[in-house]
């Protein structure tokens, strides 16, 4: 039985096999040297959350596989100053092709345009493509436990590590929390939507959230639109949210985000 998740790894695996004939490790990482300087990813989310306030990692959206074309004008420059004039303390931009419409460019587009740390949001198998991250200025990778291995998950923490970056965890069940749990990261994220089936429901960082413990941020992802949203999640110990689609499908991209982060965290 093949699902989303499996279809998706099996083009990026030859995608990636593609990539890796065209350019050797030795060329990605001499650029990812001379790369702009990392910005602390990890850090500014707990830094916000620290000072008692919600901390958004704004998503750089175009289309995704559920929902198809999200946003028809798309400028990621454009929409990744909005988000940081309105608030958000870092970004996630997919540079996914096939599923998601992203691009490479779209992350170095969006991250020239701001000061805020960048999650590149891709399906990442492969070391190299961590140093492809990195040469492309990403300051955050993301491992989705339901496609990786133990073996290549700790493989991929570990290149993030050495390349000075954050590297956010993704888990949608408990036996993925567990394994999470097992790596070093200090970053994990519940994944409302199950990217198998599509479903998605908030009950999910419900059932999760208290597992992921004190020393560990939690950061609850999809499936969000309102302030009401972002209050109950705060009830389920989540104080930073990655949100895409709906702040996306607002033509006031700016004054949404502000608008989505102007309640205070509930005591
Ligand atoms: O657009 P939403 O529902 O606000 O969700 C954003 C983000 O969580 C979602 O894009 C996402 C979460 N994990 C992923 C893994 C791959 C691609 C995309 C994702």
């Amino acid at each position: 039985m093949t699902n989303v998740l499996d279809r998706i790894k099996a083009y990026k695996l030859e995608e990636v096999a593609a990539r890796k004939a065209q350019r050797p490790l030795a060329e990605v990482e001499a650029a990812a040297k001379s790369a702009s300087p990392v910005r602390d990813f990890e850090g500014a989310l707990r830094r916000k959350v620290s000072e008692g306030r919600y901390a958004l990692i704004a998503e750089v959206k175009k289309a995704s596989p559920s929902k198809g074309l999200i946003r028809a004008d798309f400028e990621p420059a454009d929409l990744a100053a909005q988000y940081e004039r309105g608030g958000a303390t870092c970004l996630s931009v997919l540079t996914d092709a096939p599923s998601f419409q992203g691009h490479e460019d779209y992350l170095v587009a969006a991250r020239s345009a701001v000061s805020l740390p960048v999650l590149r949001k891709d399906f990442m198998y492969d070391p190299w493509q961590v140093a492809e991250a990195r040469a492309l200025g990403a300051d955050c990778i993301l491992i989705i436990m339901a496609s990786v291995s133990e073996s290549q998950a700790t493989e991929l923490e570990d290149a993030a590590r050495a390349w000075g970056m954050s590297a956010l965890i993704e888990v949608h069940d408990g036996q993925e929390l567990d394994r999470a749990l097992m790596l070093q990261s200090g970053l994990i994220g519940i994944n409302n939507r199950n990217l198998k089936t599509f479903e998605t429901s908030l009950d999910v960082t419900r059932d999760l959230g208290a597992r992921v413990g004190g020393e560990r941020l939690l950061v609850s992802e999809s499936g969000m639109a309102t302030r009401e949203d972002l209050a109950k999640l705060s009830g389920y110990g989540a104080r930073t949210f990655l949100i895409g689609e709906s702040l996306m499908r607002k033509e006031d991209v700016e004054a949404a985000t502000r608008n989505l982060l102007s309640d205070p965290v509930p005591a």
